[in-house]
């Protein structure tokens, strides 16, 4: 892994049209994926981490636009890029996508080695031959059978199906992967095993991924750093294990509370109450203040900025304002933790 950024996001903004008005699914938000690194963005549902990614890969809805910030690949500012040009250079053969669901996207009518050589036609310089040959050593890699390139998708399990799209993801040597909840709807077995293969990829390929879940003890098991989101704002970001071991930010601290640790079988889980606000208009606020058990007027008052969890780290980035506090608490253990809003100085929760 190097410490070169592939990709960058700063100061991004996205919002959608609504009869509502102006929603902002993102807000301000920060962070840089490096090359070969495994990146995990974790987050309740709802809390715009579709709409991140899809910002990246300029496939929002046509109701969604980027209002603020800059997305930038290798160096180059790709927000502004037009289809055709994004399509040519980026899609697939620098960033490929594995999108939510994705097992359901094989087309059902062609064999999938069709499928592929029509991906490399349209996104390479490779002749059909020469396509065949690399999609069957992306199956070895995915551990499906090279000769079964020419099934079609229904003779493919579940969990074959979702090797496949991998294999199609790594066909054209991306940079960078990103995977939107890739083992939605398979077993935990299955899920388990796809996660095994992301790990080899990583290792073996190089490639860098960007992987989005809701499952935080996933993110913990596998990436080298993560982002937490909540309410479209990043929470905290920095090395997994320095979240892990010393979250800063009280979201991260609870959802890793919600988690059971095989370090600590016997503690007892807690239960994160209500749910990220649906933000109509700028986000003027921390999106974490009605859950916020930490929360005092000051984070009603504007978005708290993403800083440096402490003084002398340049990894680990938090956006509290009273980061501080947490962490001493933290450090003190969880047992006279209240309720939230229940802390002194703290904001009554008016929902
Ligand atoms: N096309 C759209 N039009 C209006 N609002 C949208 C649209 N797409 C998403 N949203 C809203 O933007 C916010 C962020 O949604 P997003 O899908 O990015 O979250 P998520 O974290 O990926 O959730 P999930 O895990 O359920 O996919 C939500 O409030 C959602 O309702």
């Amino acid at each position: 892994m190097s410490d070169d950024p592939l990709l960058e996001v700063e100061n991004l903004t996205v919002q959608y049209k609504t009869k509502e008005g102006m929603l902002t699914a993102v807000s301000d938000a920060s962070f840089a994926v490096s090359e070969g690194e495994y990146f995990g963005v974790v987050g309740e549902s709802g809390c715009g981490k579709s709409t991140l990614l899809l910002s990246i890969l300029n496939a929002l809805d046509s109701n969604g636009q980027v209002t603020n910030g800059v997305i930038r690949y290798k160096g180059e500012e790709i927000q502004d890029l037009s289809e055709q040009e994004l399509n040519q250079r980026i899609r697939w053969k620098e960033i490929a996508y594995i999108p939510q669901g994705s097992m359901n996207s094989l087309d059902p009518l062609e064999r999938i080695s069709t499928q592929a050589v029509q991906l490399a036609g349209l996104h390479s310089d490779l002749n059909e031959e020469e396509a065949l040959t690399k999609f069957e050593e992306m199956f070895e890699i995915v551990g499906i059978d090279p000769e079964r390139i020419h099934d079609y998708p229904h003779q493919f399990s579940g969990g074959m199906k979702q090797r496949a799209i991998i294999a199609l993801a790594l066909f054209l040597e991306p940079s960078l992967i990103i995977a939107d909840e890739p083992t939605t709807a398979l077993d935990v077995i299955m899920q388990d095993q796809i996660f095994k293969h992301i790990d080899d990829i990583v290792d073996r390929v190089g490639t860098s991924i960007m992987l989005i879940t809701h499952d935080i003890a996933v993110v913990f098991e596998s990436c080298d750093r993560m982002a937490v989101m909540h309410g479209g704002q990043i929470a905290e970001v920095g090395p997994v294990t320095r979240i892990d071991n010393e979250p800063h930010h009280p979201y991260s601290t609870l959802l890793q509370e919600a988690f059971p640790d095989i370090r600590e079988p016997n503690r007892d889980l807690s239960v994160i109450e209500g749910k990220p606000p649906r933000q109509i208009g700028e986000t003027d606020y921390c999106t974490f203040v009605d859950r916020c058990p930490w929360a005092t007027e000051e984070c009603r008052e504007a978005p708290p900025p993403l800083e440096r969890a402490e003084a002398d780290r340049s990894d680990h980035f938090v956006s509290c304002f009273r980061k501080d506090d947490v962490r001493e608490e933290n450090e003190q253990g969880t047992d006279d933790r209240k309720a939230p809003n229940q802390k002194s100085g703290s904001l009554a929760n008016d929902e």
